[in-house]
Formats: structure tokens, C-alpha cells, sequence
């Protein structure tokens, strides 16, 4: 049985002020959560872990080097994160892929730090719209988890995030048909390559315009596990109803 995860991905957004939603949330979480994940800039780290201490909310940071130290200025390691108390890093986001060049072996090499550290990797991949319409998609996301996922991947140190480029921050949302396609195809592709007990037990998400008004049916899907949510999940009112849909999922 996969866990169910609901990740919030809180991007270049909030001061300590925003800390108050993570009280909010854990006391709007329903009585049996699935698993809570908020993953706020950098600096907020250590605050948040403070913040969630002694309720069912972990933290994740939004990237890592691969390096666990040394000369890289404005970077942070997988170390540093885990000292926080955070326990998951998300990696190969697209706007990571897009605005800081980050390629498949980059995102490879990262998730083998943030393990060595501890930390489960959420890595994350998606076609753009050119792609898409191009018709592209399958073979985008084979390559992309070819190149992303190390060998050695496991239940426990990695999550799979499917994340349209179009559908991030648009508020268009693929259909369920095509939500489905790409889950079917990255499950069946994840079998293959790590057989069938590792492949089949790995979480995979879905990211993209994500809101309480779309994640019931979102999370009928067969193969989707949970969200990986942005803007949505800055406000404990908008992530508390996403979070109880996937409870009762
Ligand atoms: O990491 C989260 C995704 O980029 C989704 O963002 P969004 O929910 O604002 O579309």
C-alpha cells in the first residue's frame, strides 16, 4: 500500500509571518491524515521544523547541491537541510530545470546526496506545452525518469512528482484522461526498469493548478498517490481542504 502525500511547495514565498499556516493547518488536519509535507524557502527551515514540532506536518526544502560542502556560494547542501529537521528535498523542479539549467544527471546526482543525508527526494518531472502538443509527452517523461532517477531508488527515499509545465501556476489542469495516461506510463516504466515490488510502491504525484475544486477527482486516479501543490498551499484555508480530499481518497 503507497502512502498518500499531500506536498506543498511554498516557492520564493513568505517571511517567518507565513509560519502561523503551519499552526493553522495541523490544527484544521483531519483525524487520520496522509502524509503532510511543506516545503518552505530556505531560510524558514529550522523555524518550520520548530513550528510543526509535535504534529503529523513534515519539511522539505525546494532544492540541494550535489556537493555536501565547499566553495559554492548562495547554495545549500542536503546536510545543511537535514539539520534543520527537515526530512524530504524537492529536486528537478521545472522552474529549477528552466531558470538554473538543472539537467536529468543534475537531478540525479542530487538525489544521491539528499539520501546519503537522509532526506527523501521528491523529484520532480513534466513536458512543457510545445512538448505536448508536439506529442511528445511519453517520450519527454521516459527520458526524464531515465535520467533522473538513480538505480538504486527506493520506496523510502524517493517520490515522483508529474508536473505539466503548462499546467504550474495556469490554472489549466490536464484532463483526467491525461492524468491518467501519464501515471499508467510512469508506473509501467518504474516497474520495468526496478521491477515490479520497488516500482509499484513508489509514490508518484500529480503538480499543476492543484485546488481544493479539482483534487477529488485528481485523486481518483488510479496511479496518482497525492499532489504536489503550490500556490494552494500557502494559505492553511486553501491546503486544509486538498489535504482532507486525499484522506478521503
Ligand atoms: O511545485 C508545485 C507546482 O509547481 C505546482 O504549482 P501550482 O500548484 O501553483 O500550479
Amino acid at each position: 500500500m503507497r502512502p498518500k502525500i499531500a506536498a506543498g511547495n511554498w516557492k520564493m514565498n513568505g517571511t517567518a509571518a507565513a509560519l502561523c499556516e503551519l499552526d493553522a493547518l495541523s490544527r484544521a488536519l483531519p483525524e487520520n491524515p496522509p502524509q503532510v509535507v511543506i516545503c518552505p524557502p530556505s531560510p524558514l527551515l529550522f523555524r518550520a521544523t520548530d513550528a510543526v514540532h509535535g504534529c503529523p506536518i513534515q519539511i522539505g526544502a525546494q532544492d540541494c547541491h550535489t556537493e555536501e560542502a565547499g566553495a559554492f556560494t548562495g547554495d545549500i547542501s542536503a546536510t545543511m537541510i537535514a539539520d534543520t529537521g527537515a526530512t524530504h528535498v524537492i529536486l528537478g523542479h521545472s522552474e529549477r530545470r528552466d531558470t538554473h539549467c538543472e539537467t536529468d544527471a543534475d537531478v540525479q546526482a542530487k538525489a544521491r546526496t539528499a539520501w546519503t543525508s537522509g532526506l527523501t527526494a521528491i523529484i520532480c518531472i513534466g513536458e512543457s506545452n510545445a512538448q505536448r502538443e508536439a506529442g511528445e509527452t511519453l517520450d519527454i517523461i521516459g527520458a526524464q525518469l531515465d535520467g533522473s532517477l538513480p538505480d538504486d531508488v527506493t520506496a523510502d527515499n524517493t517520490v515522483i512528482a508529474y508536473e505539466p509545465i503548462w499546467a504550474i501556476g495556469t490554472g489549466k489542469v490536464p484532463s483526467i484522461a491525461q492524468i491518467t495516461e501519464v501515471h499508467d506510463f510512469i508506473r509501467s516504466r518504474l516497474t520495468t526498469r526496478f521491477g515490479t515490488e520497488i516500482g509499484n510502491a513508489l509514490p508518484l504525484l500529480y503538480g499543476g493548478s492543484v485546488k481544493a475544486s479539482n483534487a477529488t477527482e485528481i485523486f481518483a486516479v488510479e496511479n496518482v498517490d497525492g499532489a504536489l501543490v503550490g500556490g494552494a498551499s500557502l494559505k492553511a484555508d486553501d491546503f486544509a481542504p486538498i489535504v482532507a480530499a486525499l484522506a478521503s481518497a
